[in-house]
């Protein structure tokens, strides 16, 4: 297949017209009506066939409502797609990025120190490999305290500035791997636009002790530039000389001329390029704050997880391929059983921030209506994605997952090993991990095969209350076991996620990689902010809705609460 054919997104065939797709919609008349308890019974060793393994993550996916004809035909669906050669185009460098005419080429992030990869005639991993030996001179300064503040102080707060990719990639690596953490270094992290979240980041910290990483690719987003200058004039009014800007920011960014406006020097910025999307950086220097936290070692660990989970990716075949298999699964769910969210449930604390990592990563890429040729799709596309850390989510929306109206396909992210194996003082239990585990896996359970009439009768319950206390069962999750939450297995289980996003965009025939749904949010927000801090009160032009709340915010403003 030529390259051109597939980039312009002429070919393949339209989705739903294609022989797989028409097959899978037959098959699931079949699927939809079975329960998992009937799958199980029907194939005693399901639960010791339906797996597969790579980079340390061990995937159940036996407790889907697939059996093996679904999966030949997802299979099948992923092969009439061009899934291969799209995998291929985007290891290349190709630009699949096709509405930006950009590569996205993450992989080259965590691609080791010495192969290359030649993109428009430049060595992209060498690139890759100068900032990373920058990054590491800087955090090891900085870990080290040789990095001073302007008065001589050690720097002990480092506060990142970004929003989105630039704030939800480093802030949720940096939650899960506070384990590796240096601990008299202490990190925050501020995203929004609210002022209270610069306040309350600052609050209680000397400045002359204090970093700012100002993160943002393009170096124009409202937020990270209000953030950032707020966080300057802060530094500035306590340390009582603009000077000391060069000894408290840095930048990362790939916008030079916007981070030297800024007033951050060149040697304080690290720089990153157009080939990698916001929400696939924080392998890339949009981790420098979670690089100083765990140190350029353990930093290097979580690429090589990252790159162990590439290569399996790019060469296993999809049968036993993770990624493929979660992306499949997941268009399964959306566009045969109607599924329209997907729950990401991480049965780990430090786990806390991936739901809304991965909500921006699924549906910032996958949240489209048309396909690569500009067509309205007849289709569903990306779930909504949404979760919480376990067992937390069990005291709040659990009983929906098991007894609600909706069909949610659920995520069991766990470990084998904990990272603080000893009981506290007290604890009902010697290893609270075991504990804790005992839910991952009872929940699954309880999922799958839920709970009969009959065997509510025949715990006594009395005959009124039984319809209120089954559980159908038959709702799908996937396992993924790690053995322990390390910096590599977090970075082979992001890699494995935005993989599978990937896959799932292929089938889709969407641009995963591009975000104009945005664009007109912001563009507004501009015009309506020159509007609210007009003196006089401009003629408003907008709908009857927005102007009468504009004129009643103005009018409460002014009049003391
Ligand atoms: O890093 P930047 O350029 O400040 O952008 C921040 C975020 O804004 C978006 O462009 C839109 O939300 C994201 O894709 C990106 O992660």
């Amino acid at each position: 297949m030529s390259r051109t054919f597939l980039l312009v997104g002429a070919t393949p065939p339209p989705l739903t017209s294609r022989r797989a797709w028409k097959a899978l919609a037959e098959h699931h008349r079949v699927i939809g009506a079975l329960h998992l308890r009937q799958l199980f019974a029907d194939d005693a060793r399901r639960g010791e066939r339906l797996n597969a393994e790579a980079a340390g993550w061990y995937l159940d996916y036996s407790k889907n409502r697939i059996n093996d004809e679904t999966l030949r035909l997802l299979l099948a669906l992923g092969d009439s797609s061009g899934l291969r050669e799209r995998i291929d185009a985007m290891f290349r460098g190709d630009p699949v990025n096709t509405t930006e005419q950009r590569a996205a080429l993450h992989t080259a992030l965590r691609a080791p120190a010495g192969t290359q990869l030649r993109v428009a005639g430049i060595d992209v991993i060498a690139e890759v490999q100068t900032v990373l030996g920058r990054m590491a001179a800087f955090a090891d300064a900085l870990r080290g305290g040789q990095w001073l503040g302007y008065t001589g102080k050690r720097i002990r707060n480092i506060v990142n500035i970004g929003i989105g990719g630039s704030d939800l990639g480093p802030a949720m690596a940096y939650k899960a791997l506070r384990h590796y953490s240096q601990r008299e270094l202490h990190f925050r992290f501020v995203s929004n636009l609210d002022a209270t979240a610069l306040v309350e980041a600052t609050r209680g910290l000397d400045a002359a002790e204090t970093l700012f990483i100002v993160c943002s690719k393009t170096f124009t987003t409202l937020e990270t530039l209000t953030n950032g200058h707020a966080a300057r004039t802060w530094c500035v009014a306590q340390l009582g000389d603009e000077r000391a800007v060069a000894r408290h920011f840095a930048a990362v960014s790939t916008n030079a001329e916007g981070v030297a406006r800024f007033g951050i020097a060149p040697a304080q910025m690290f720089g990153f390029w157009d080939w990698v999307g916001g929400r696939y950086s924080v392998d890339s220097a949009i981790g420098l704050s979670l690089m100083i936290a765990i140190g350029p070692e353990q930093f290097r660990a979580m690429l090589a997880g990252f790159h162990a989970m590439d290569t399996h990716f790019h060469s296993a075949p999809f049968g036993r391929n993770l990624p493929v298999l979660l992306g499949l699964l997941a268009v399964w769910y959306t566009n045969f059983f109607n599924a329209q969210t997907q729950a990401v449930l991480p049965y780990d604390q430090y786990l806390q921030r991936l739901p809304a990592y991965l909500q921006q990563l699924t549906m910032e890429s996958n949240g489209k209506q048309v396909t690569l040729a500009g067509m309205r799709v007849n289709y569903a596309t990306s779930p909504i994605v949404w979760g919480e850390a376990g067992t937390n989510g069990q005291h709040s929306f659990y009983q929906l997952l098991h007894q609600g109206t909706a069909l949610v396909p659920c995520d069991f992210i766990g470990f084998c090993q904990g990272l603080h194996p000893q009981a506290l003082e007290g604890s009902q239990s010697d290893d609270p991990h075991n504990l804790l585990m005992a839910n991952f896996f009872a929940q699954t359970e309880a999922l799958a095969f839920g709970k009969t009439a009959a065997q509510v009768r025949a715990e006594g319950t009395a005959d009124k209350l039984v319809p209120h206390r089954v559980l159908e069962g038959n709702r799908p999750s996937n396992t993924l076991l790690a053995q322990q939450l390390t910096p590599g297995a977090l970075g082979a289980l992001v890699a494995l996620y935005e993989h599978s996003v990937f896959t799932q965009g292929v089938i889709w025939n969407i641009d995963s990689f591009d975000q104009w749904g945005v664009e007109l949010g912001k563009a507004l927000a501009n015009q309506t902010a020159a509007e609210l801090a007009s003196v006089h009160a401009p003629a408003l032009e907008h709908d009857s809705s927005t102007n009468t709340l504009m004129r009643r915010y103005q009018r409460l403003r002014q009049e003391s609460p």
